[in-house]
């Protein structure tokens, strides 16, 4: 650079390297400190600012640089770029049509045959300013999503074990700010004790590849003690290099009002959702009604009490979705046997009532006999299970009761004993004054 060093010293003199920084997608500068004129600059220097080489050189960079708004301003720019070089500052350059150019300028000073230079290489960063707006703009809506959302949020990084509750989750849970240990137990201990295995079940199936995503409606427990119905959404959004899962995110919502709604309505329709039996409101109803018919015309009313042998197991082991299924082919069975007359309705859990108008005991047995048979016949196999059973309890009115209360104690009573029996089987009240 030796022929620079004269008074508006032109880089034509030394073609070859003027070339290379010609090439350069960033602008060059070259400038005298002292008067702050551009001594030289190369072809993006004055392409991006509309101008063309002639009209750059020998101007004060003052009139490029819309930040720099006079000598004294430069000076102590100058004084700053020689104690502390490279001087590194974002500022406008003004284009010759009157758009600015946001230009991120890096000055180093140098001496050269006694005198003093300074280099200001500038990069347009008007894509990088925009691209940081847009990150910005994302983070206000990401924390406005996290802070604000109705949905809580949590974020469960699996190999720190740290999970992160959201702001609006602990509200939900009537948690401040700085309560809920970030951690699994926290959650875990709080999901209702009757829910937590289905649950547990369903995020593992998902971690372990088996479900596509994580979906549960439970209960869970607030900071009063409390539980509210929630339905949580999750999926694993990191994996390590095998493959194992190493983050989960996902979204809680308080669904309390919406499940006390469903229930009401449930309570309210004649049909049990599940097993499309009638409902046991919509049962005893009838039961109630007929036995003040059978009583006014002097017939005989049945009862069966029907409860599935080892339930519990068949939830256990397969889990409630299976045990559901079981509940519905234990009602289609079941209603396959019965007369028009008869009504079978889901008491409740594992036991139907069958309530068989105008129908003494030996009829009943009967009734009874072809619904363990119906049961039994099952295909257990079709459901991954060996045979399905139940213990079957039976009372007629007037023998073991005049009133449904009494009636269905009597039966209640005599399920217990097919229970006790062995189960698989059907066991009779005993006459009421035996009792
Ligand atoms: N899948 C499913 N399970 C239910 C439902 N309602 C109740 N249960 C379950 O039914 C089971 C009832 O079990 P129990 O009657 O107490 O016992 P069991 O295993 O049938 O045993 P025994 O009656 O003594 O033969 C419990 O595990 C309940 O959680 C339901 O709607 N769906």
């Amino acid at each position: 650079m030796g022929h620079v060093a004269g008074e508006g010293a032109r880089m034509r003199d030394l073609p070859a390297a003027a070339a290379l920084f010609d090439q350069m997608a960033d602008a060059v500068y070259l400038l005298d400190p002292q008067s702050s004129h551009v001594v030289w600059a190369n072809r993006a220097a004055w392409e991006v600012l509309g101008l063309t080489a002639e009209q750059v050189l020998d101007h004060s960079v003052l009139s490029l640089q819309m930040d720099v708004i006079g000598m004294p301003q430069w000076t102590e720019i100058a004084e700053v770029i020689r104690r502390q070089p490279p001087y590194v500052f974002i500022g406008r350059h003004r284009h010759r049509e009157g758009h600015e150019v946001p230009v991120e300028v890096v000055t180093t000073c140098f001496m050269l045959d006694g005198r003093e230079y300074f280099l200001s290489v500038a990069r347009d960063v008007t894509l990088r300013l925009s691209l940081e707006r847009e990150v910005r703009e994302r983070q206000h809506q990401l924390s406005f999503a996290l802070n604000e959302a109705i949905d809580g949020l949590w974020d469960w990084d699996m190999a720190s074990g740290e999970l992160y509750f959201s702001p609006q989750l602990k509200r939900m849970l009537g948690y401040g700010p700085d309560e809920m240990a970030p951690v699994l137990s926290t959650w875990s201990g709080n999901v209702h004790p009757d829910d937590a295995a289905q649950v547990m079940r369903v995020l593992t199936d998902h971690l372990e590849g088996r479900r596509s995503r994580y979906e549960a409606e439970y209960r869970l427990r607030n900071r009063n003690g409390h539980y509210l119905w929630v339905s949580d959404r999750g999926r694993v959004c990191e994996r390590d290099v095998s493959g194992a899962p190493t983050r989960v995110v996902g979204m809680v919502q308080d669904i309390t009002d919406q499940k006390m709604l469903q229930f009401k309505l449930e309570e309210l329709a004649a049909n049990d959702t599940l097993t499309g039996l009638s409902n046991r409101r919509h049962g005893e109803a009838f039961l109630d009604s007929q036995l003040a018919l059978c009583a006014r015309v002097g017939m005989p009313l049945g009862l069966c009490l029907v409860d599935i042998d080892h339930f519990k197991v068949v939830n256990d082991l397969h889990g409630h979705l299976l045990g559901d299924r079981v509940l519905r082919a234990v009602a289609q069975a079941m209603a396959g046997e019965l007369r028009r007359s008869d009504l079978a309705y889901r008491w409740g859990g594992d036991e139907f009532v069958v309530v068989c108008p105008d129908t003494g005991l030996p009829e009943l047995r009967q009734v009874a006999e072809k619904v363990r048979a119906a049961l039994l016949a099952i295909d257990g196999a079709a459901l991954g299970l060996s045979t399905i059973s139940a213990s079957i309890g039976v009372a007629v009115y007037p023998d073991h009761g005049e009133d449904v209360p009494t009636l269905m104690a009597s039966a209640d009573a005599a399920l217990y004993l097919a229970k006790a029996a062995g189960r698989d089987r059907i066991e009779v009240a005993r006459p009421m004054d035996s009792a």
